[in-house]
């Protein structure tokens, strides 16, 4: 159906993911969903519809599932080469230390991405965006952080644009230039972070390349100190702000989000209470990446539960990036946000929805099927919503619907 067209879609059972129902996953059953303009104009009982009198496109789910679609609300999709082999060494037993001083680690990959232009780079992105896709992904967030200069930064967020313009998502872009230290600042990250705010964060805002600036706060990112003065950057040029914190170590990042009234608090492993409640306190979304978990093999978990009893809305994402989560599935990551944090499959399944909505500023239009919320929503062929997070890999999505238009699925 085309998004001009109104489109009425019955015999659905809707997995709402809208807390203002009360059952599990907010399930409606009998309720049939009006879109018109790309937009979900109604949610309404089916009883009192009469397709018939319905000028517009009429689908029958025949009892078929429908989600809101899915929220990626953390990726550094867009990037050059590749990190197997120094995975590779890793498995081997070669050292961090080893690898990162023969050059590995993220610096490698701002190398590679330095070394292509923006159609190149959008080009060898497009084969991880169309994999999020493919799995049911209509709004993702991409990050810079693999050019650490002004052009390659700005090349970045531009191949992320690029990639929207092009294909049937919507793309949440983030200024991730403080990720690391560049080679030509080595040893001299007050000078990198000076640069940051003088000259790329500007830009960036300028240029309307990114709604949103996230720093990697930890002991081998960048200091507190070296994140508020990237924040008060962000805040002074209308930017929101988020950020990689609490990951290997405690350094109260977490609070300093929400100090600036932060979009999200992300990986948070080492979050501890203080930190949760200053999460809750600020409307701050804590966003769990269980693939960088994984794959780094960590042991030190979120603190789920405190998050849990504190209200705290928990996002899933898969903090998809060469280096520590190189994963272009968000079912995988909602399986690994159930089976290594505890999180129960409906928490999954808002973790993807309206708490990652949240993540990116968009709880009010997306991440629900609402009245007032965009029209992307997916179709499934499951018995229960809890399978989208227990098993990988198995096709089940029946149609991919963005902004009110079904999409065919390669
Ligand atoms: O290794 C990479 O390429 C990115 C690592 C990634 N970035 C960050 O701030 N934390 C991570 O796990
Ligand atoms: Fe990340």
């Amino acid at each position: 159906s085309s998004a001009s067209r109104p489109s009425l879609w019955l015999n659905a059972r809707l997995a709402s993911m809208d807390p203002a129902h009360p059952a599990p996953y907010g399930v409606l059953e009998n309720h049939a969903l009006l879109l018109r303009g790309g937009n979900i104009e109604a949610v309404l009982p089916q009883a009192g519809v009469d397709p018939a009198a319905f000028d517009g496109d009429v689908h029958d789910l025949q009892g078929r599932w429908i989600t809101p679609g899915f929220i990626d609300c953390h990726t550094h999709l867009v990037y050059g080469g590749s990190r197997a082999a120094e995975w590779e060494k890793r498995l081997n037993g070669v050292p961090y230390q080893q690898i990162a001083a023969e050059g590995g680690g993220i610096v490698s990959t701002v190398r590679a991405t330095r070394w292509l232009d923006e159609e190149e780079l959008a080009l060898e992105s497009l084969p991880r965006l169309k994999a999020l896709m493919a799995e049911g992904v209509t709004t993702v967030e991409i990050k810079s952080g693999y050019g650490l200069t002004q052009a390659d930064e700005i090349k970045q967020l531009s191949a992320a644009r690029r990639l929207q313009d092009s294909l049937p998502v919507e793309v949440a872009a983030t200024l991730l230039a403080a990720h690391a230290v560049p080679p030509e600042y080595a040893g001299d990250a007050d000078g990198y972070i000076a640069y940051v705010v003088d000259s790329i964060l500007p830009l960036a805002a300028r240029a309307g390349l990114a709604e949103a600036v996230d720093v990697f706060c930890e002991s081998v990112g960048f200091t507190p100190a070296q994140t508020r003065r990237v924040f008060e950057a962000a805040r002074a040029h209308g930017l929101k702000v988020k950020g990689h914190v609490e990951q290997l170590s405690n350094l109260h990042g977490a609070e300093l989000v929400a100090e600036f009234g932060g979009l999200s608090a992300d990986h948070i492993e080492y979050l501890d209470a203080a930190g949760v409640a200053a999460l809750k306190a600020a409307g701050t979304v804590a966003v769990l990446l269980p693939g960088a978990f994984y794959f780094l093999r960590e042991t030190q978990k979120p603190p789920v539960a405190l998050l849990r009893a504190a209200g705290v809305p928990m996002a899933v994402s898969t903090d998809l990036n060469p280096g520590t989560s190189p994963f272009a599935s968000i079912r995988l990551a909602m399986n690994q946000a159930c089976v290594l944090f505890g999180l129960s499959p409906e928490e999954a399944l808002a973790g993807v929805t309206r708490h990652a909505a949240r993540a990116l500023g968009r709880g009010a239009t997306h991440g629900r099927l609402a009245a007032g919320c965009v029209a992307d929503l997916l179709v499934w062929d499951i018995d229960h919503p809890a399978e989208l997070a227990y098993s990988v890999g198995v096709p089940q999505l029946k149609q991919r619907v963005f902004r009110g238009s079904a999409q065919n699925l390669e």
